[in-house]
Formats: C-alpha cells, structure tokens, sequence
C-alpha cells in the first residue's frame, strides 16, 4: 500500500538576498513499511525535502507540487488539520538531540507531550506510555525523570526517537537522526529502527551522509544532485552498480559500504556542486562528470527507469542521458571543477 506518495515537489527559498530553488521536480513514492534513503552531498536539498514533507520551512518559502500522506495532500491541508497530522501522521528526528530536547523538561514529560497534545488520554497515562516508550528504545523507565543534560548524546537521540514513535505515526523522517553518535551507539540505534519499522510497519526516509548506514537499513535509496533527484534504486546494490555517474561517484568515494565499523564520510568527491541560485544549463552534474555528451551541456535528463523490472518500486530510475542509453557507468572519481 502506498503510504508517500511525492509529486513534482519544488521549494524556492525567497529572501532579500534573491531566491534559491533548493529542490526541484522531486518524484517519490513510499510504500507503507519501506524504508528509503536519501544520500547526497551537502547542499543538494535533502533537509529542505524533509522539512517540507512536514511543512516546518520558514513562511517566505515557495512549495509547489503534491505531497500525498495515506492520500491526503500536505500541502493544501488547513493548519488544524496539519498540527493533528504532525506526530500521529508523520513525524521527524534531527540530528543533535540535545537541541532539539528541552533542557528544563524532564525527558519522559517530553515524550508525553504530543501524546496529551494529540490523544485523550490522562497525564498518568501518558507518562505511562512515555515510559514504555523509553523502554521500548532501550532506555530503562527510570530515565524518564532525568533532564536532557543527564544522558549521554546517544540516550537523547533515543528519547528523539521515542518522541517521534509516541503517537504511532505512519510515517517517519529522520535526518541525520543517527550521525552525531559513535559508532558502536549508532548501531544500536540503528537495528533499533530496524526493529521498531519492522514491528510497527511505519514507513521512514532516512536522511544520511553515510552511504553504509543507507545501504544496511534501507530498501531503496534516492540519490539527489543540486535539488533533482537523479537515481532511485534498490539499496544494496545501487552504489556498487550505479547508473548515474554522480551515485558512481559517491559510492567510489565511499569505499567501505557494508562495514559500519570503518565508516567514513564521502571526501574524495573533486570539485563542488553547484550554487542553487545559479545553476548551469543543461545536466547540473555535466561540469563535474566524466562521461558527460554534448546534449548534457543543453538538455536537463528527466528521472527514467533503466532496468527491465516491471515492478515500479523495484525499478532503477536514473536521470542520464548516458545511462537511458543503455551505457554501462564505471565507478570513477568525478573530474575537478575550475
Ligand atoms: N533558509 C534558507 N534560505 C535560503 N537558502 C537556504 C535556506 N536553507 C537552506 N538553503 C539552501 O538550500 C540548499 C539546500 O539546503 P539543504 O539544507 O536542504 O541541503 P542538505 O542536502 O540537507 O545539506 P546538508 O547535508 O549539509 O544538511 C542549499 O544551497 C542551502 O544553502
């Protein structure tokens, strides 16, 4: 069953200082239970997609297109309406808890809160659930009376978490949700969410640098480029079989995918993307890519399947003239922009 379905989503950042179209055309769908990941460089809109899913960017922002949540649009919905569907339809993770968390509030008072928001239900039951939720994501119940400061970064990243599950959302995005922890932390918390999507069939987008967390816990992986998404594909192998020279880059820069305990982050990537508010014509990948034809220099490739699946959501969708035409893309470092 289809839980997200985006369509031609567009935001434009608008300010003084000029505008910037920080995602551009974005085509998704989720089904319900699935896992997608999102990977790219700095920049290249992924936040900006997430903040949108839940309509959290600043009141001057542009968004145009549809963002079907269960079938109903996001975008158009009244604002009681999207107060209820934050929490119990979808809800977020951040990077860096400790920000996110309020620092006078104890933690299980926190996790409460949105279930007394959205549910009519006593504070004591609420605090007991809350409760149960820290338990649930490893924390023993007594933590709940602890104030943020109390627990170490990879505890509060859990209360986050806990947070985010309170109100059984269909619909999960956590971005960068794991990054700030240490390794050994962050696997944990990691099988975590394995276990929790698994257990309560919610969906999730998951938001990363790190090309080995995207491959290990997600079903498919959308890579973005300047704001495009350009190749969507099965996560396991779509690195070590990209058909979009940027993902082949990425993936080449990022050697040690499927080894947790040896991660590191995509440095060997030459050059830059582009500024958002000036982009090139053409491909935005054309000045750094290294297989790129004279068409790319004018003509913008859409997001088209290149693998023979019949089944849409196992397809190989890629956004390159080269790979459309059926040529195979050797992993490689991408050339040096001037
Ligand atoms: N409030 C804002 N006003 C104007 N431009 C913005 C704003 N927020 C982000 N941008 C720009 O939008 C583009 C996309 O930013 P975004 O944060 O979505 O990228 P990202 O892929 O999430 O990067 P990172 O991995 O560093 O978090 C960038 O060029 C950024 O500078």
């Amino acid at each position: 069953m289809t839980l997200l379905e985006i369509r031609d989503l567009n935001v434009t950042y608008r300010s003084s200082r000029g505008t910037v179209p920080a995602v551009r055309g974005v085509d998704i769908t989720l089904e319900a239970g699935q896992t997608l990941g999102v990977a790219g460089e700095s920049g290249c809109g992924k936040s900006t997609m997430a903040m949108a899913l839940l309509r959290l960017l600043p009141k001057s922002t542009e968004i145009t297109g549809e963002i079907l949540l269960d079938g109903e649009d996001i975008l158009t919905m009244g604002w009681g309406r999207l107060r209820a569907v934050r929490w119990v339809g979808a809800s977020i993770v951040f990077q860096g808890a400790m920000h996110s968390l309020n620092a006078v509030q104890r933690v299980g008072g926190q996790v409460a809160e949105p279930i007394l928001l959205h549910e009519d239900v006593s504070r004591a039951e609420a605090h007991r659930r809350a409760q149960e939720l820290l338990e649930q994501v490893g924390l023993p119940a007594w933590r709940a009376r602890n104030f943020p400061h109390e627990l170490s970064g990879g505890q509060r990243q859990r209360v986050m978490i806990a947070m985010a599950l309170a109100c059984n959302p269909d619909l999960i995005v956590a971005d960068e949700a794991t990054t700030a922890l240490d390794v050994m932390v962050q696997a944990q918390v990691l099988q975590l969410i394995s276990q929790l999507i698994a257990q309560r069939n919610v969906g999730m987008i998951m938001i990363s640098h790190d090309l080995s967390v995207l491959s290990q816990t997600c079903d498919r992986v959308a890579v973005m480029y300047a704001g495009r998404v350009v190749e969507q594909g099965d996560a396991h192998d779509l690195f070590t079989s990209a058909r979009h020279p940027y993902s082949a880059a990425l993936g080449s820069a990022f050697p040690i995918i499927g080894d947790l305990s040896a991660r590191k982050r995509p440095g060997g990537l030459a050059g830059d993307p582009p500024n958002p508010a000036n982009l090139p014509a053409g491909c935005s990948f054309q000045p750094r890519c290294p297989v790129a034809i004279d068409k790319c220099a004018t003509e913008s490739p859409l997001l088209e399947p290149v693998s023979q699946s019949s089944d849409t959501t196992a397809q190989r969708l890629s956004a390159c003239f080269v790979s459309q035409a059926g040529d195979s893309i050797v992993p490689t470092r991408i050339k040096e922009t001037s």
